[in-house]
């Protein structure tokens, strides 16, 4: 049996409340579709027409109405069935098909159908520039029927007269339709003007009159345009995006306002033929620009049915590269010409810029000498941090200082925060891309940076060893600064969470399912010293030690034991009283046996 071909039925009043009401997110864009119809329309007659005219467009409201009017190419008889009435079809298409309508705004030939999703009844007054004196009235109050009747002469041009639903009043409110005129057209090219009053794209954003403009004027310009789109903060600075040749222009803004690292505070409006598509298109920005707004306008990009928002397509991901491209070189303008400014960037957005470095190599190169890192000794540069550190940078993850720290601090080193946001891996980056050496505290090759080779005989370093030996901890003799240090104890905490478990008291204070899962896992900690002593070479006292007799020595190293132990004691809390105590006797039996 062969399949008969069956014509697929449409539920015309369903697609029409689908159209219509569902298809935008806000009753509001109603007042964008007929603006731009107005709008194509003149556009068309300026095209098509051979008589001067100047093209306009006005919104009028009145309590329960809004009417629009332009004086466009209006439409015949024969054009009302075709293409007003007619859903998925319009003139605007038909013209682009022909390849003739690039300025058009329309494409789809639905968006009139938004009418019927604020009002009760439509009524269309139209007179085309092919026939002048010959009008038409249109009616219809669900889109679903119409009727057509000639009209009383009119002027050549459209008025569109909405009867608004109970449920839309604001829609005849003139402050509430005026903010949304002012959203959506500010870009357009013909005037678009509410209630007779000026229209309200009156003025034109600064990049289509940059030529005409000296350089401060458009710098006053722009930051005053960008302060009317920019919601939260101040602009600190504009960048301009003219890229004629890829079809975009428009300006971003850097933003004035402390921004972290995960901070993302984007905001880019796009207009695509100088209608509002969108207010957030924030991807088509750098994930790392999160101090970043804009207002573009480009003819590549192509907005959905619903002309609120873009399609992700090959031309989206290339003016996004163009943003890019466009954000970095403004950067790098700001920083080559306006210090001022640049400090400001630097200061509100440090955090931000440190991680952005990182994914983008043009920036690293840019930002990368002047953003600050937390350390111990405050915000330091880069280059600043390289010469106080003698070409070296100390890094340190741990959030408690621990002795390396310390000697460091002593020495007045800065040490890098690693663990703030990006520091550790700016850090790396930029030691690597300038030969520096990095010295990651905590690690064992940081140890072996910090404490180097002594210069004593082996039986003197077998000398110091026996000294300072006990049965839980290392004994390693080397050489470190500061040399009025005596020694400097590393406690290893793996071995220190091993003995604690394992301790009896474990056994009373931790419950037994948790300990025993706890053991199962130290049990994978090689047994180790509980500490490691770094005995200093270059200190005088230690160096003096090896001049002593053995009796004397001992009574020295006797006197240093509790000193020893106060920073060695990785059991817990050293016993400071007992430490002095012993300190005190080591001390009285030297005075009392002294030569
Ligand atoms: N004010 C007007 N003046 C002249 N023609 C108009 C006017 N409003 C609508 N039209 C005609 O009706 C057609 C359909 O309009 P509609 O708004 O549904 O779609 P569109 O503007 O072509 O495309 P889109 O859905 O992308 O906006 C238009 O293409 C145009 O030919």
């Amino acid at each position: 049996m062969t399949a008969s071909l069956q014509k697929t039925q449409v539920d015309l009043a369903g697609l029409m409340r689908v159209l219509g009401e569902a298809l935008y997110s806000t009753p509001f864009v109603a007042i964008r579709e007929l603006v731009q119809n107005g709008h194509d329309s003149c556009t068309r007659r300026a095209k098509e027409s051979t008589e001067p005219f100047e093209p306009k467009i006005q919104v009028r409201t009145r309590p329960g109405e809004l009417i629009i009017e332009d004086n466009g190419a209006g439409l015949t008889l024969e054009e009302i069935h075709t293409y007003l009435a007619t859903v998925g079809r319009g003139y605007t298409r038909t013209l682009r098909e022909k390849g003739g309508g690039d300025d058009l705004i329309g494409y789809f030939g639905l968006g009139f159908l938004s009418a019927f999703a604020i009002s009760h009844r439509v009524e269309f007054w139209t007179c085309s520039f092919q026939a002048p004196g010959l009008a038409h009235r249109f009616v219809s109050v669900s889109g679903e029927s119409y009727s057509v009747v000639v009209a009383a002469n009119r002027a050549v041009g459209t008025q569109v007269r909405l009867f608004l639903k109970d449920e839309m009043p604001m829609l005849g409110d003139p402050a509430i339709v005026e903010t949304w005129l002012r959203k959506y057209c500010c870009l357009l090219k013909h005037p678009v003007a509410l209630n007779g009053g000026v229209a309200v794209n009156a003025e034109p954003p600064p990049w289509r009159r940059q030529s005409e403009l000296s350089d401060l004027r458009y710098k006053t310009l722009s930051l005053a345009f960008a302060r009317h789109f920019e919601n939260v903060f101040d602009p600190i600075a504009t960048i301009p995006v003219n890229r004629a040749d890829y079809a975009v222009q428009g300006m971003l803004w850097i933003q004035d306002g402390g921004s972290f690292a995960s901070s993302d505070n984007r905001n880019l409006s796009v207009f695509v033929r100088g209608m509002l598509i969108g207010e957030d298109e924030r991807n088509l920005l750098p994930r790392w620009a999160g101090f970043v707004g804009g207002v573009i306008e480009s003819t590549l990009l192509q907005p959905t049915a619903s002309r609120e928002s873009l399609r992700n397509d090959d031309a989206y991901e290339f003016i996004a590269g163009v943003l890019q491209q466009a954000l970095v070189s403004g950067l790098r303008q700001i920083a080559e010409s306006d210090p001022a400014s640049w400090r400001r960037i630097l200061s509100r957005h440090n955090e931000s810029l440190l991680a952005a470095a990182l994914v983008d190599a043009t920036l690293f190169k840019l930002v990368g000498d002047d953003v600050t890192v937390r350390t111990t000794e405050g915000d330091f540069t880069m280059p600043a941090l390289l010469e106080r550190c003698n070409g070296t940078v100390y890094l340190s993850y741990e959030e408690r200082a621990g002795v390396e720290s310390m000697l460091l601090k002593a020495l007045k080193q800065p040490i890098v925060l690693g663990c703030r946001f990006a520091a550790g891996p700016f850090c790396a980056r930029y030691a690597q891309a300038h030969g520096a050496p990095i010295v990651v505290l905590g690690t064992d090759t940081g140890a072996e940076t910090l404490f180097r080779p002594s210069d004593l005989a082996r039986d003197e370093i077998a000398v110091l060893e026996a000294c300072f030996f006990a049965a839980d901890r290392d004994v390693l003799v080397r050489q470190f600064d500061p040399p009025f240090l005596p020694f400097a104890v590393l406690t290893n905490p793996e071995a220190e969470i091993r003995r604690r478990l394992e301790s009896d008291e474990a056994d009373r204070r931790i419950g037994q399912a948790v300990l025993g899962l706890a053991r199962q896992f130290t049990a994978g900690i090689a047994q180790q010293k509980l500490a490691k002593v770094y005995v200093n070479a270059a200190n005088p006292v230690i160096r003096e030690l090896l001049q002593l007799s053995n009796e004397r020595r001992t009574q020295a190293v006797a006197a240093l034991q509790p000193l020893l132990s106060l920073c060695a004691d990785a059991r817990g809390t050293p016993d400071m009283e007992r430490a002095l105590t012993d300190f005190g006797n080591a001390l009285l039996t030297l005075l009392r046996d002294g030569p």
